[in-house]
């Protein structure tokens, strides 16, 4: 028996019912939280939107807050949605509030499913070897989000995972490839757009040695994300 893979595309979906949803934002935001996690955040709080944000600060004054509007920080956040600032961060032990536009939204609309997982291209093949270990050889759905609504780079992760599950391995330049093609990132290697970083394309298409998933879990007051060692 295989697992049953499905991809989806988009931030706002009614997903059917599955054993797991995985939700992928390579650029840039789950990228962002598995920086924070190599950089020593505990947690991060997933939250819809600014105000909610500033009310989590109100309540918990030591999180930090991060995230972006339009690709751009957020005035009054501590951290913006950038790789490249999050992989230098001091963050030992410290809860992240993130807000952003198509990873986060993505995210908290697939918590119908037992188990929710959260990957970049960066935490790709650790994802890939936590669901073979735990599906592989049964037939349970697996929901693969790209959470862009139209760009290819969620997309092509996604392609990328479910070879990786169907045992077909997908060549990583393929997908790296891809991802410094598609049309998000477009801005970030324009000369003429400095408020975006061409270095945090480099860091969302670099893959890195398996050692976590990010795992969301949701009680009465909280969607948080935290470590699982492999
Ligand atoms: O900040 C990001 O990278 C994006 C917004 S945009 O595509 O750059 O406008 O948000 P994300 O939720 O990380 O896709
Ligand atoms: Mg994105």
């Amino acid at each position: 028996m295989t697992p049953r893979v499905e991809i989806f595309r988009g931030n706002d979906l009614a997903l059917p019912d599955a054993e797991v949803n995985v939700v992928i934002d390579v650029v840039r935001a789950f990228t962002v939280a598995h920086y924070a996690f190599l950089r020593g955040a505990a947690e991060i709080l997933l939250v819809p939107d600014v105000a909610a944000a500033f009310a989590v600060r109100e309540e918990r004054p030591e999180v930090l807050l991060a995230g972006e509007v339009g690709g751009l920080p957020i005035e009054g956040f501590d951290l913006d949605n950038s790789p490249a600032r999050f992989a230098l961060a001091e963050l030992e032990g410290l809860t992240i509030v993130q807000k952003t536009t198509n990873g986060v939204k993505a995210a908290l609309h697939s918590l119908g499913a037992p188990a929710v997982l959260l990957t970049g291209f960066s935490n790709a093949e650790a994802t890939a070897h936590y669901l073979q270990a735990r599906y592989g050889g049964s037939d349970a759905r697996i929901n693969l989000v790209a959470s862009h609504p139209t760009g290819d780079e969620d997309f092509a992760c996604a392609e990328y995972i479910r070879s990786l599950l169907l045992g077909e391995a997908m060549d990583t330049d393929e997908v790296r490839r891809r991802i410094y093609g598609c049309e998000t990132v477009a801005k970030f290697l324009d000369p003429a757009r400095p408020d975006f970083n061409p270095e945090d394309i480099d860091y969302c298409a670099t893959s890195l040695p398996p050692a976590f998933v990010m795992a969301v879990r949701q009680d009465a007051r909280w969607t948080s994300v935290r470590k699982v060692t492999l």
